[in-house]
């Protein structure tokens, strides 16, 4: 479909996939899929949105809708899958650990909202994050961003679940890292089965958070109160 500029792709590729992840976690991703600029992907995918809305039968010369295909278009691109885009990929800042903190640091309660790549609904959630450190601590708030980067692909939790551990474990040159996602997958709650109360969980457990007492003491934090209201 697109000219295949394999050598720049490859090397995008391998950033977006991660290249130290096993394919298992890697974002399957076409040989061109950096061929084109994300304006383009606008164009073309405004053009399918348009084609599937009148395939279904809407007026899109109705003023409501006239401006849904490009308002998807840029949706998609631009916000639902943006970390399909590894320009938007943030800059997780370390720091060394001169305080020489030594427990864990658990992030709780960071929102997960994605997209399930069978159905493309949303996957609405929550992830905790915890980091043993080796030397390095990372801001705070760059936990929040890799999970946001990760979960703005079309995704299954469990692939979301290894890239936000294998991106932490990247950033801060520790196993110690750990990830936890609870989610609810809306092709569960609002279509097929239709189970709304349904959600799922994963786990990713790297380095000293494989020993039970690790696991269990960061499992236990996930279970305090952390309301200040
Ligand atoms: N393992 C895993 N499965 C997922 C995830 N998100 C959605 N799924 C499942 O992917 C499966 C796709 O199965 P199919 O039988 O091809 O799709 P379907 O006919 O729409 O299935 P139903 O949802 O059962 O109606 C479904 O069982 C979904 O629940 C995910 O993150 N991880
Ligand atoms: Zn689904």
């Amino acid at each position: 479909m697109f000219e295949l500029n394999s050598k720049m792709n490859d090397e995008r590729i391998e950033e977006i996939g991660e290249n130290h992840v096993g394919t298992s976690a890697k974002t399957p991703l076409r040989a061109d899929a950096f061929d084109i600029s994300d304006q383009e992907k606008i164009s073309k995918i405004q053009e399918s949105v348009k084609d599937i809305l009148e395939t279904l039968g809407m007026d899109l010369t109705d003023d409501s809708l006239q401006g849904t295909p490009k308002r998807v278009a840029k949706a998609f691109v631009n916000e639902i899958f943006m970390g399909l885009n590894p320009k938007n990929k943030p800059k997780a800042s370390t720091f060394d650990n001169n305080y020489n903190y030594g427990e864990m640091l658990v992030e709780k309660n960071i929102v997960v909202y994605s997209t399930c790549e069978h159905h493309l609904l949303p996957i609405i959630g929550r992830a905790h994050v915890a980091y043993i450190s080796d030397g390095k601590v990372i801001g705070l708030s760059k936990m929040n961003r890799i999970v946001e980067y990760f979960s703005k692909r079309p995704q299954v939790q469990e692939r979301l679940t290894m890239q936000v551990v294998q991106a932490m474990q990247e950033a801060l040159g520790t196993d110690n890292v750990a990830c936890v996602i609870d989610a609810k997958h809306l092709c569960v709650n609002s279509r097929g089965i239709k189970d709304i109360e349904s959600s799922t969980v994963t786990a990713e457990f790297g380095g000293k958070f494989k020993e039970k007492d690790t696991k269990r003491e960061f499992l236990d934090y996930l279970k305090m109160e952390t309301d200040f209201d």
